[in-house]
Formats: C-alpha cells, structure tokens, sequence
C-alpha cells in the first residue's frame, strides 16, 4: 500500500508552543486539522494561539480555502488520528510518554499514513520501538514559531523505510517547509546541537557574572544573528578568510579553538542562575506580553524573510538555495 503523501487531513496531538505552530500552519496551508491535547483547556488555548498566529499567516498568504472554522478538538487520541492522512506528535519531551503515546498513535491510525514526531532530539528508534508499522514512523523537527520558520529536520529510526523519508519530504514541502534529511541518527539532531552549544555559553557567560541576558542577547541581535538569516557559519567564515578563503581562515583563527573560549560541557543549574536569568529576561519583556512579543517577532520574521528572498532572487538564486 503506497505511503499517503497528498494530504487533506492533518492530525496534531499536542497542541502546547509547538503543536498549535502546526496547527496554524497546516490550517493556513488549507487543510482540515484534528487535534488532541490532554490538558484541561487546551482547546480554548489552542484556538487562541491559532488566532494569534493568523494575522501573519494572512500576510504571508492564505491557500484557497484556508480557515480556522477547519479545526476539530477531539476528546480521544483514536478520533484524532483515525481519518488522518498525516499525523505529527507534539507532547512533552519525555521518552516514557511518547513511547506510549507512539504505540496507541500507530496502532489507531492508517497504516499508510506517515507519523512524524516533533522531539527537539530525543531518538526515534527508541520511542518508536512499539510502533504500528514502524517503517512510515519518524522526527519532524520544527522550529518556533513552526507557522513562520521553514526548517524541518527529518530523521528516521533503524526501522524507517527510505520511501517513507521521501513522503515526509513531499509532505513538508507541500506545508511550505525546507526539509533537512538528518542522515545519522544522533542525539539533538544538526541544528539543536548547534543551538545546544550556544545556549551552554550564554548560561555560563550569566553564571560567570560577565554579561547580562539581555547583552548575551544584543551580542547576537546586532552581530552573527542578522549574518544568520541569510547565510550559515561556514561560508560565512569563509568570506571571513579573504580571497584565500576557507584555507586562511583555518590557518589564521584554527588555533584559537585551542584557547579556552568555550566551556563545553553545561553549567550546574542552581537556584541563583535560574533566578538571574528569569529577572534578567523578565526584565528584558518590560511591559510587553508574551502575546505582543509574538506577533512583533512574526511580522519580523516576515520582513526577514521577505528581504532574503528578494535579495536571492536579484542574485539569481531560489529561497531554497
Ligand atoms: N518549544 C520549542 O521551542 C520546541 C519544542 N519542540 C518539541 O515539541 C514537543 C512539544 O514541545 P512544546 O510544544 O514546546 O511543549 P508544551 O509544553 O508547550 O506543549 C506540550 C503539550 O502536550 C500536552 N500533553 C501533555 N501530556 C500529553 C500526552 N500524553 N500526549 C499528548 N500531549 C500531551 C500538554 O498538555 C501540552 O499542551 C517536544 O517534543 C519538544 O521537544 C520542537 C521544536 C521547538
Ligand atoms: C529549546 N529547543 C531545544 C526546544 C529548541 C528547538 O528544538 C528548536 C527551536 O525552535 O529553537
């Protein structure tokens, strides 16, 4: 039975920060959404994010037929994923959970619908082990806000059959997404290893009494964080070497990877850094809600991209590229 890959029907279980980001999406793309959430109010909640969101989505541009009218709230995880051409799980980050949450997701659902999973790094090949028909099961990696931001990592377990990475392809890309095939299967995938990194530094850096959240914060805002939007580190690095490139640079700044800059491994997490860094974000939001910061950071975001794919295109290159 060939994999679903043209979907009408979204199914979303999970619908904190992350699954609504879904949900928002996959509705603007013009798609009926089923969605399961445990918590008491989630539904209320989930309609409200979803409202939150829409404005952007409208900016950017709605499919035919998009509405948030096409959002059902279901009562059992059955429900939700039963009709589903597509499923994606967004529930806590805990292996316990969706490994039982995966068991009754995949025993209930089509047995061609392809099953993504938003983990930020936890490994499918464990939490699908008890799986339905694990070939079609995988990571879906999404980044926040999911409605905007157009990476999603792809990573597929021991089980995973390859034609089911090349329907989780099409699938994202017809959601207007950039899929990223994690070819290995490693903790945190490329992209959260990364950001893993980072955010160990900026802890330290609060810890260590050096810099403010909110300077850590600048210290990207104004620098390698606009570089960001447009152009990773290796090539940046690579302008970076001059006309001798990539070679210079390594002679030139190579060994300062030797010097102790980083720390590497992540600070303890006492009580006096937990507070430090909540007064100092606190702080940092002023009077603004959480809310009003979202959406100033979406029509960003949309000015952002927008610009990037202006600019590629006057340089001949796609969004893609
Ligand atoms: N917050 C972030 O920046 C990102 C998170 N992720 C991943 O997305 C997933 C969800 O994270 P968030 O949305 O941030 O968390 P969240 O805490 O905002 O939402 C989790 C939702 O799952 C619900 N839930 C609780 N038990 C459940 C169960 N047994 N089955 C289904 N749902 C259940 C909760 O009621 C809640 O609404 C996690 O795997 C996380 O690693 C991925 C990318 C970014
Ligand atoms: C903090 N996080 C690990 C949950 C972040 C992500 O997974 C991706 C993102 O949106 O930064």
């Amino acid at each position: 039975m060939p994999l679903i890959t043209d979907i009408k029907t979204f199914a979303a279980l999970g619908s904190g920060v992350i699954g609504s980001g879904w949900v928002a999406r996959a509705l603007a793309h013009g798609l009926d959404v089923v969605a399961w959430d445990p918590a008491p109010g989630a539904e209320a909640a989930l309609r409200q994010r979803v409202a939150n969101a829409w404005p952007a989505l409208q900016k950017q541009g709605l499919a035919p037929g998009a509405s948030q009218d096409r959002l059902t709230f279901v009562a059992t995880i059955e429900a939700c994923v039963r009709d589903a051409d597509f499923i994606q799980e967004s529930a806590p980050e805990r292996l316990d959970l969706k490994l039982d949450l995966h068991a009754k997701i995949s025993a209930a659902a089509k047995p061609n619908a392809i099953i993504g999973s938003s983990t930020s790094g936890l490994l499918p090949s464990e939490f699908y082990e008890s799986a339905t028909h694990p070939e079609r099961c995988l990571v879906g990696h999404p980044f926040n806000p999911v409605y905007l931001l157009p990476l999603v990592e792809i990573v597929g377990g021991r089980k995973t059959s390859p034609d089911a990475i090349e329907a989780a392809k099409v699938i994202y890309t017809a959601l207007g997404m950039r899929p990223l095939h994690v070819r290995k299967e490693v903790p945190g995938f490329i992209a959260d290893r990364l950001l893993e990194a980072l955010w160990r530094e900026a802890l330290h850096l609060v810890n260590d009494g050096v810099a403010s959240t909110g300077e850590i914060d600048d210290a990207i805002r104004f620098g390698a964080g606009l570089r960001w939007s447009f152009m990773g580190t290796f090539l940046t690095y690579t302008l970076a070497g001059g006309d001798a490139g990539m070679r210079h640079f390594m002679a030139q700044f190579g060994p300062a990877l030797k010097l102790p800059w980083t720390y590497l491994p992540a600070p303890e997490l006492t009580d006096k850094l937990i507070d430090e860094v909540v007064v100092g974000t606190s702080a940092q939001l002023g009077e603004h809600s959480i809310a009003a910061l979202e959406r100033y950071r979406d029509d960003t975001l949309l000015a952002v991209l927008d610009a990037v794919k202006t600019s590629k295109a006057k340089h001949g290159m796609a969004f893609g590229d």
